[in-house]
């Protein structure tokens, strides 16, 4: 380690669906912001990839003077892969997210991060959350909690707010349309959350969690609707198995 610089925290262990617990729905309270770098890491294929490919397309799309935004920063693991990427002292970076305890803790996060580009946190909803002059916008696993009928108005907002050679980077869990491909993608996912030590019970714990809060659309279903929020192209990036992340690219 580099003499000087902070250390980064120890990562606590996700044992929050280990034991049998009461059927409730998975919220960002306090209990998940503590354990959640290694839950999204043990969980999410593909996250640690998608991280320091963030801090890449950043770097290629950040304009100068333009503003960045990271919707759904929870710790700020996507916002400071932007913070690396931006290469314009004259840039905004703004992290919102409706979770006080996550931003609480990504507050922390963003100070032992050594950066001269500074960070503004906001503690608000995303869908009213003011957005202008955006070069780049990251919604790393967040449009799947917002509610269905609230997303092509987000989108939209954020295509309005979008400068031209702008760009969204839109990470998502899938569906697939054919069942025999959902049904094979969920195993292989399962599999990697059993290879990282989640067992049987915390793997069907979780998934009953989410059910009603995370709901996953296909692929084809996210483009038309990028699409018809007004980008201008939609391309897929990278994928593991029912993860996603895609470029929403404004050209005009
Ligand atoms: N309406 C909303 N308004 C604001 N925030 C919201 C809203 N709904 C959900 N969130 C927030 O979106 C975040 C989603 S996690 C993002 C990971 C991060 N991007 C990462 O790259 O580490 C993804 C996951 O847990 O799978 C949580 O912190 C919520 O509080
Ligand atoms: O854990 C899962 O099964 C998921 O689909 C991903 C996830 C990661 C972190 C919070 C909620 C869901």
């Amino acid at each position: 380690m580099t003499e000087g610089k902070a250390r980064a925290p120890e990562q606590i262990t996700d044992r929050l669906f280990a034991t049998e617990r009461n059927p409730e729905d998975f919220r960002f309270d306090a209990s998940v912001a503590r354990v959640f770098p290694d839950m999204i890491r043990r969980s999410v294929p593909g996250y640690t990839t998608i991280i320091p490919m963030i801090e890449v397309i950043t770097e290629q799309y950040a304009q100068p003077g333009s503003n960045c935004y990271d919707l759904g920063c929870s710790l700020g693991a996507s916002t400071l892969a932007m913070r690396h990427g931006i290469p314009y002292p004259d840039c905004t970076l703004v992290g919102v997210d409706n979770s006080s305890a996550m931003i609480e803790r990504c507050e922390h996060y963003i100070a032992l991060d050594d950066h001269e580009l500074p960070v503004t946190l906001r503690c608000e909803d995303l869908l009213n959350t003011e957005l202008n002059q955006a070069a780049v916008t990251t919604l790393n696993f967040t449009l799947q909690f917002v509610p269905p009928e609230h997303r092509l108005n987000l989108l939209t907002r954020i295509a309005d707010a979008t400068l031209p050679g702008g760009v969204l980077i839109l990470s998502e869990k899938v569906r697939f349309e054919s069942d025999c491909e959902q049904d094979i993608q969920t195993r292989l996912h399962h599999e990697f959350k059993r290879a990282n030590g989640y067992s049987d019970l915390e793997i069907s714990q979780k998934r009953a969690a989410i059910e009603k809060v995370l709901i996953p659309e296909t692929l084809a279903a996210h483009r038309e609707r990028l699409l018809n929020a007004g980008f201008d192209q939609v391309l897929v990036w990278y994928q593991c198995f029912n993860f996603v992340s895609m470029l929403a690219i404004k050209t005009r």
